[in-house]
């Protein structure tokens, strides 16, 4: 059995007025790999692609060393997309009757034990569900496959604290399991705080950052001082006199003692990233 649960080799999506360009990273088992970056980066395009919904213009993806979107493949994932689900007019104790055929693992009594622990309402018609209601419903139908891998496009947009707890809890049960692994995208960076075990940053449909946690974090630190802002920084904000700007990390000797150097968020390192992007476009 191979340790890697999916492969991205070199993914290229062209679209009018974007590209997912040389986007090649590996899921593999035992991880959590969080997928993070500015709206419109791309990680939708990449969680569609893995799973065969877009069609590449370039670039190799196997999911269990099957070919992405193939039924072998997705037989094995569990997904919840940011988009509501289909099933409008349907009962939420009616969704595991109905998809439960389609999914050869489907398990039923743990579909509705995870109904009740997010505190789902059985009666409830799923597009009368709140946003946060679909999600974790979504989520309970996707571990309710029995799955090996979990994709997660932004679950926790739209979630209550709890909530979000509750989503995190539900991940690491599902990786007590080693050959399991999850694909985590999400705009709230402190979610991946003790869940994530890689972190990609994408930036402008390129993979602008990659690394083991906690360390991939370290490799960036913040700068700030006043006056003219010093080369080798990243995208540097301006808050009156002073800027702000990500530097790295093995470069903070060069900066003078002027220039205060504390650690970068997972924040820090997607918002300045991004500018600095765009200070390129330009
Ligand atoms: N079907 C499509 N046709 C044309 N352009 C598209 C299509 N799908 C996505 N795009 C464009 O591709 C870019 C990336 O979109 P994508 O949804 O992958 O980003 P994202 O990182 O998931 O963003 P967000 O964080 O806002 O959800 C955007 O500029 C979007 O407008």
């Amino acid at each position: 059995m191979t340790d890697d649960m999916a492969r991205i080799a070199d993914l290229r999506v062209t679209r009018p007025n974007f590209e997912v360009s040389e986007v090649s990273f590996v899921i593999p088992r035992g991880q959590v790999v969080g997928l993070v970056g500015p709206n419109g980066a791309g990680k939708t395009t990449v969680i569609r692609s893995l799973l065969g919904l877009v069609h590449p213009d370039a670039g190799r993806i196997e999911v269990l060393g099957q070919p992405a979107g193939s039924s072998a493949a997705l037989s094995k994932i569990g997904v919840v997309l940011d988009q509501p689900t289909a099933a409008g007019d349907w009962r939420v104790h009616s969704l595991g009757r109905r998809l439960g055929p389609f999914y050869p693992n489907w398990d039923e009594d743990r579909f509705l034990e995870l109904v009740d622990q997010f505190g789902v309402p059985r009666d409830q018609r799923v597009d009368e569900l709140s946003r946060g209601q679909g999600v974790k419903l979504s989520l309970a139908a996707a571990l309710a496959q029995r799955p090996e891998l979990l994709i997660l496009d932004e679950p926790s947009s739209g979630l209550d604290p709890r909530s979000r707890r509750d989503i995190g809890d539900v991940i690491r049960q599902f990786m007590v399991d080693p050959q399991h692994a999850v694909l985590f995208s999400t705009h709230i960076t402190t979610d991946l705080d003790d869940l994530a075990d890689q972190l990609i940053v994408l930036v402008g449909g390129r993979v602008a950052h990659r690394g083991i946690l906690p360390d991939a974090k370290d490799d960036f630190a913040m700068a700030r001082g006043t006056g003219e802002v010093p080369d080798g920084t990243f995208g540097p904000q301006y808050s009156g006199a002073q800027w702000s700007a990500l530097i790295r990390t093995e470069d903070s000797a060069a900066f003078g003692p002027d220039v205060v150097i504390d650690e970068a968020t997972i924040d820090d390192i997607i918002i300045h990233l991004a500018a600095a992007h765009e200070e390129a476009r330009v």
